[in-house]
């Protein structure tokens, strides 16, 4: 992120409606930065905004220079006889949620503009879409735009909600736009199975955003896992050049995940549809207490929403949460995801069971002791010190061996993005950990003075970073580490089970600083001037373009003035068995 937030003097929120003025809006605020990391976030919505959305769009505003918010309820991801009419459209409510955290453009287009709409429709003011379930029709069934006002037609049961498949699914092909097909493997199964061509829908118009806003960074909520799997894959599939987050499901203090469409239970159903998160619930208890068999795991949440007489369940499925592969059993992790309905209105919720090792993160500012406290932890607690510091180096050693200048980016990021980085613990603890590049060791080779010189160049690299953020970010995905940085809880491992910010004061981390270059080299440097040169650091580290020095919100506060690295150690293996004790 750069260092200056763009924003015009005195205006707080934009609204566009075309494509041409945001357009306008991002060129002029990419064009008014000298900074090279300027970024934009981008929260995709249909709008009735709720706190759900808002912690969307809170990671946005730390994590980016500009955040748009679009909010367009989008006809090609509705069935026919599914609730487009009556979703809730608050456009100025939305505007003022969206001012109140700093949001710096709503993006709100007619249908039209977004070009779901045929020419002689967008003449009537229809919109294409709202898929005819007789397809061939093709043109949509002429739903007037923005139209909130309820259906006049009477309510007819909805077969998307039955548990066959709908008899005549619609084609949303026969639609005259372009569109995008998710995997159908992951588009037929769960919500897929009753809302035919939703995702596609979802897709279609996920990819336009994209490509009119290009953001870096895209951000989704966990609560429609199914929805960020498929974008993830759309994403990764197509070369989008986009950073995909996913978010944490925000809840009611009952359990219930917030959703635009409980607006429609009445008191009683809200009350009722906790039952969803309490069969979750149920699950993960028997999870962790070994229970791996998807059969079990769903029946017992099928007991616990049967307590319900008036819930119908539409699905209770265990699938993988990026491939959506149905599980027989939990290997790794397992996505457990319900879909149920309440007289008319239907929920989803779900939960990640995960079999991985937690993870512990510390960050803090320079000569905190990260490495040594990160190191010794890890001993203690039998983890992996997943040292990021040689990762660098070992790449630094990589590019000079193979005779590319360290400031040849196109090529250092060439080698990057094709090497593998292995690490082990030693079993001396000297040693600490061991190193391979491409299946060769490195652990001396990377103290060479070659490498020292050169590392700080080599990591300055966006490029290079973000591919060993995704290295890192794969031994993540077993867990069972300790990883130290400037941004290693906020950035690598945000779902890091225990998030630890080790500091201590300016004058404790000069005056260790300089009792260790006296043992080592022999140095007698003033105190002083090792004190000043902490605090800039310490500025320059927290205001820096890439991987800038932040306390995570979840983070522990440990200032380590007037302690050993045994105290220090213990410490925090304290907080790691209260955090991970069942
Ligand atoms: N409770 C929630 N926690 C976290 N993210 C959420 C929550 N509810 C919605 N989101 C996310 O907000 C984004 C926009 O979702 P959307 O506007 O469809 O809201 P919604 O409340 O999910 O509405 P719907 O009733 O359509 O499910 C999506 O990425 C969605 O996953
Ligand atoms: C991603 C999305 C905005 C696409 O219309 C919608 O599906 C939603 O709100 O989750
Ligand atoms: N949040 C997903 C949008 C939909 O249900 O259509």
């Amino acid at each position: 992120m750069g260092l200056i937030r763009w924003k015009p003097e005195g205006i707080k929120v934009r609204l566009f409606t075309t494509v041409a003025a945001l357009r306008c809006y991002l060129r002029q605020a990419r064009a008014g930065q000298l900074n090279s990391e300027f970024e934009v976030g981008l929260v995709p919505t249909m709008g009735a905004l709720h706190a759900g959305h808002l912690s969307l769009i809170e990671k946005a505003r730390k994590e980016n220079d500009v955040v748009v918010v679009s909010i367009f309820v989008n006809p090609l991801q509705f069935g026919p006889t599914e609730d487009f009419h009556k979703y809730p459209r608050q456009l100025e409510s939305d505007r003022q949620l969206c001012e109140q955290v700093g949001v710096d453009v709503i993006f709100a287009p007619k249908a039209a503009e977004l070009g779901v709409v045929s020419q002689e429709e967008g003449d009537r003011g229809q919109v294409l879409g709202v898929r005819d379930s007789l397809g061939d029709r093709g043109q949509g069934v002429g739903v007037r735009e923005e139209d909130s006002s309820p259906n006049t037609q009477p309510p007819t049961p909805n077969p998307s909600l039955s548990p066959t498949p709908n008899p005549q699914p619609p084609t949303p092909c026969s639609l005259p736009v372009t569109q995008v097909i998710p995997p159908l493997p992951m588009i037929s199964l769960l919500c897929g199975r009753s809302r035919q061509g939703h995702f596609q829908g979802v897709a279609t118009i996920v990819a336009k955003l994209l490509n009119i806003v290009q953001p870096e960074t895209a951000y989704f909520g966990q609560k429609d896992a199914q929805q960020l799997a498929i974008i993830r894959r759309m994403v990764q599939d197509l070369n989008f050049p986009v950073k995909i987050v996913g978010c944490p499901i925000v809840r009611e203090p009952s359990g219930l995940a917030l959703s635009s469409r409980n607006q429609y239970l009445t008191p009683e159903q809200k009350a009722e549809a906790a039952i969803l998160y309490e069969g979750l619930k149920k699950a993960l208890i028997a999870f962790l207490e070994g229970e791996i068999k998807s059969q079990h795991l769903i029946a017992i949440v099928k007991a616990q929403l049967a307590r319900v007489s008036s819930l119908q369940t539409e699905y209770v499925e265990l699938v993988h949460p990026d491939t959506l592969k149905p599980l027989a059993e939990i290997e790794e992790v397992g996505l457990l995801a319900i879909a149920a309905r309440l007289g008319s209105t239907r929920l989803i919720d779900n939960i990640i069971l995960s079999k991985r090792q937690p993870i512990v993160a510390i960050d803090g500012p320079a000569g905190a002791g990260k490495s040594t406290v990160a190191r010794s932890v890890a001993q203690s607690l039998g983890l992996l010190y997943l040292d990021t510091g040689a990762m660098y180096r070992a790449l630094t050693w990589l590019v000079i061996k193979s005779g590319i200048s360290v400031d040849d980016e196109p090529g250092v990021t060439e080698i990057a993005s094709t090497c593998q980085i292995d690490l082990r613990m030693s079993d001396d603890p000297q040693t600490g950990v061991r190193v391979w590049i491409n299946g060769q060791e490195c652990t001396q080779e990377i103290r060479y003075e070659e490498v020292t010189s050169n590392v700080s160049a080599i990591a300055a690299q966006k490029a290079v970073r973000d591919e060993l953020v995704k290295q890192q970010r794969q031994w993540g995905e077993k867990g069972g580490l300790v990883a130290e940085g400037r941004d290693i809880g906020t950035h690598v491992f945000p779902d890091a089970e225990l998030k630890i910010f080790l500091t201590a004061s300016v004058e404790e981390r000069a005056r260790r600083r300089r009792a260790d270059l006296q043992a080592s080299r022999g140095l007698d440097l003033s105190l002083e001037k090792m004190q000043q040169d902490l605090s800039e650091r310490d500025w320059k580290d927290s205001n820096r373009d890439i991987a800038p020095l932040r306390k995570a919100t979840d983070a522990i506060e440990v200032n380590t003035d007037g302690l050993s690295v045994t105290q220090v150690t213990e410490l925090i293996t304290n907080f790691y068995w209260e955090k991970t004790k069942l």
